[in-house]
């Protein structure tokens, strides 16, 4: 038997219900393969502010970095939206993965082919999308400094900075290298180079660390074309790396490839041995509370935690293969329901998930 302690961190909006459901996942894995995972909860996000005063309450980094994985659902909401930037909820999600040095943030997009009929782009599940976001997680403008506000002549003024060290870059591409090595064997490195400095180190260090990966082809593009070609031809992707901001913003876009933002699933690794999962989705405050929100990227999510986190292969795939097969059964949460009437709840489609491990 094999023992796990899993952090969960629920956090606001839609968090609790969809990681209710990677729990009881996780738990029907645990009974069929006789492992023993214990499940502590804790506060973060806007839920944290209102308990604790804290987006990110001591007790909860703490036991966070002595658990074997944490399993978060989502924070913010329009609560706490006018708080300044220092006290809000999403200042909870990035300092956990700041602290625990979390900077590879791994988002796999991948079409089922059971969707074609729920995306707007019919065209691109048909044509078989199939690739790894890498996102540097710790790093760029959500984390340099100067950050602030200040008065200048009478005037007030907002900053954010920048910033890239070389050896944040050149982690971050070893990462996507050996990845793609292990797929299809093809990077694409996402940066502005054209106007941004801290893009210039970024294509350097990227070239730089390509030598030693002879057998991965790398091809650098501008963001705005990526994100034009991420449409245009999804399935020429195979690993793209990028940087934090921009990370964030093709993974959204990159979502509805498949059909859904319910649906992508993400992994946070580091060097610290614990790793954070977590749906590619934010909190949802116009469908939270409602029961309707698609629990499946916080299945998936479950599913990269015993892959990546426990090693537990044949756990995992039996996951995903649930989620392929709910999902070929027909189940369909409303964002992905071609008829609302015919739309099934939160609740429902774990059921089924649970059913097909069965
Ligand atoms: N990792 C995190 O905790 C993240 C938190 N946020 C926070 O979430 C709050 C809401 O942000 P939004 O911009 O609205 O982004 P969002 O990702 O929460 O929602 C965007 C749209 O996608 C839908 N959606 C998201 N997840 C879904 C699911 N599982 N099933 C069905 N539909 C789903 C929502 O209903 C909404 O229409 C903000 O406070 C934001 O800061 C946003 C992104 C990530
Ligand atoms: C707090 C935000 C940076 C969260 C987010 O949008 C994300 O990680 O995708
Ligand atoms: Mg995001």
């Amino acid at each position: 038997m094999t023992k796990k302690t899993i952090a969960v961190l629920p956090g606001d909006g839609i968090g609790p219900e969809v990681t209710t459901a990677a729990i009881n996942v996780l738990e029907t894995i645990a009974d069929k393969y006789d492992h023993h995972f214990t499940f502590q909860q804790g506060w973060i996000g806007g839920s944290a502010i209102d308990e604790k005063g804290d987006p990110l309450p001591r007790e909860t980094k703490e036991m966070s970095a002595e658990s074997d994985g944490i399993l978060l659902g989502a924070v913010g909401g329009p609560k706490w939206d006018r708080l300044p930037g220092a006290e809000r909820p999403e200042k909870g999600l990035l300092e956990i993965r700041k602290s625990l040095d979390l900077y590879a943030n791994l988002r796999p997009v991948k079409a089922y082919a059971s969707l074609i009929e729920s995306s707007p782009l019919k065209e691109a599940i048909v044509a078989n999308v199939d690739f790894l976001i890498v996102r540097e997680l710790t790093g760029g403008l959500y984390f340099g400094e100067p950050k602030k506000r200040e008065d200048i002549r009478g005037e007030t003024q907002a900053i954010d900075t920048l910033l890239y060290k070389a050896s944040e870059i050149k982690r971050i591409a070893e990462r996507a290298f050996q990845a793609a090595q292990l797929r299809n064997g093809k990077v694409v490195s996402v940066d502005k180079a054209n106007v941004l400095e801290s893009s210039r180190l970024w294509r350097e260090t990227v070239d730089d660390v390509h030598a030693s990966y002879p057998d991965v082809e790398l091809e650098h593009m501008l963001v705005d074309n990526a994100a034009m070609q991420l449409i245009a031809q999804p399935a020429a992707f195979d690993v793209m790396v990028t940087e934090n901001t921009f990370g964030d913003i093709l993974s959204d876009e990159a979502s509805m490839l498949t059909g859904s933002l319910g649906l992508l699933p993400s992994a946070s690794l580091g060097s610290t041995g614990v790793g954070l999962y977590e749906p590619v989705h934010g909190s949802a405050p116009d469908i939270a509370g409602e029961n309707r929100a698609n629990p499946l990227a916080a299945i998936s999510s479950a599913a990269m935690m015993v892959k990546y986190g426990f090693k537990m292969e044949k756990e995992a795939e039996k996951i995903e293969t649930a989620v392929e097969k709910v999902l070929a059964d027909g189940y369909r949460t409303a964002d992905i329901a071609p008829k609302m009437e015919e739309a099934v709840t939160t609740t429902e489609m774990t059921d089924a998930v649970i059913k097909a491990l069965e």
